[in-house]
């Protein structure tokens, strides 16, 4: 059948062929995964067969738009009132890993210029909290990642408010951690790898919402950065730690460091729990050259509070392993 036929539907064995042009974010449905664009329901049992060729089909005499494109896969359609729906394209996760790279930068332009432009207003009139930053880094981590995976949000009810201080510690799976965690649109100064302020863009992006940068095996380093945070904490600034220091390689939860907790020991302030589920699947550590697809939730546990800081430590961890492995029960169960 050649596609100018189509205008003779009744003649065809399909009741409904249409295109779907109400693609709510063309680079969203690009990424995340191309949508069903050609539905086709069976008029008659075992009838459903319909054959055209390319060459046939896509020239300028069938008058159908340059735009529609038609996949044919009619496997499976001869059952009577049945409405097949095309498997869906997925892009590769090397392809999603370049976009997602694309994505983020371009995101980050004009994010980046308000940053150096606010930068001095901010030191002058909100140099801890820098509430000015909360929503730059929310609007942008949520424009980079918003085509390539949802992201669930469980227990925003045990946020404390936003001009609360408060010591944030969650799992570390992947370097898109940070991306679910922006998207809260709280001001958090996460203690981050001194390498990572040196990458461009995001790194001086760091070090302009005031960051704390540690070095690695470095004592001194470690005990500025506990200063530091103390700083922040007292003057109404929350600090954010990813307590194992590193990322996770195989999933599984490594051992916490004490920095965070003698921070909110000392200071008197809560310890917010979080556990991360899914981005160690997107992005997996070793990997950043690829998005998989996935999603992310993001579970906020309620606050710890306490002045030992070894116990603050194994509340928090506990928490969050107990949590991973509830996670991990029920995606098995799902699947
Ligand atoms: C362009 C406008 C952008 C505005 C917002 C920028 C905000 C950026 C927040 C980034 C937070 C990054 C936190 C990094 C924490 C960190 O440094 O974790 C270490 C690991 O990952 C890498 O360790 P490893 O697994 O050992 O390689």
């Amino acid at each position: 059948m050649q596609l100018s036929t189509l205008s003779l539907f009744p003649f065809c064995n399909f009741l409904t062929l249409y295109t779907l042009f109400h693609l709510p974010n063309p680079i969203s449905s690009l990424c995340k995964t191309v949508p069903k664009f050609l539905h086709i329901k069976a008029s008659r049992e075992g009838e459903s067969r319909c054959y055209f060729t390319l060459n046939q089909g896509f020239n300028r005499s069938n008058k159908l738009s340059r735009y529609i494109v038609i996949r044919s896969q009619l496997a499976g359609t001869g059952i009577l009132d049945a409405t097949n729906s095309l498997s869906e394209i997925k892009p590769s996760p090397k392809f999603r890993g370049v976009c997602f790279y694309g994505m983020t930068v371009m995101a980050g332009v004009l994010p980046f210029g308000i940053l150096i432009v606010a930068h001095p207003l901010a030191l002058i009139f909100d140099p801890y909290k820098t509430k000015f930053y909360n929503l730059i880094p929310k609007l942008w981590a949520t424009a980079s990642i918003a085509p390539f995976f949802d992201i669930e949000l469980e227990g925003l009810e045990n946020l404390p408010p936003q001009n609360a201080p408060a010591v944030y510690v969650s799992n570390h799976q992947s370097i898109i951690d940070f991306y679910p965690l922006l998207t809260l649109g709280r001001s958090f100064k996460f203690i981050g790898k001194n390498t990572v302020f040196l990458y461009p863009g995001i790194g001086w992006a760091m070090y302009i919402l005031g960051m704390i940068p540690v070095k690695r095996m470095d004592i001194r380093s470690h005990l500025e950065a506990v200063r530091r945070c103390m700083d922040l904490v007292r003057n109404g600034a929350s600090v954010f730690f990813f307590p194992e220091g590193t990322r996770s390689k195989d999933g599984k939860l490594g051992d916490f460091k004490k920095g965070a907790f003698t921070v909110a020991a000392k200071t008197g302030v809560p310890v917010i729990p979080m556990t991360l589920i899914g981005t160690g699947e997107i992005m997996p550590a070793g990997m950043e050259h690829v998005v998989n697809s996935g999603s992310v939730k993001l579970i906020i546990h309620k606050p710890i509070k306490g002045n030992d800081p070894e116990i603050l430590r194994q509340l928090a961890r506990n928490t969050i392993l107990d949590t991973l492995s509830i996670e991990a029960q029920k995606k098995k169960r799902l699947s």
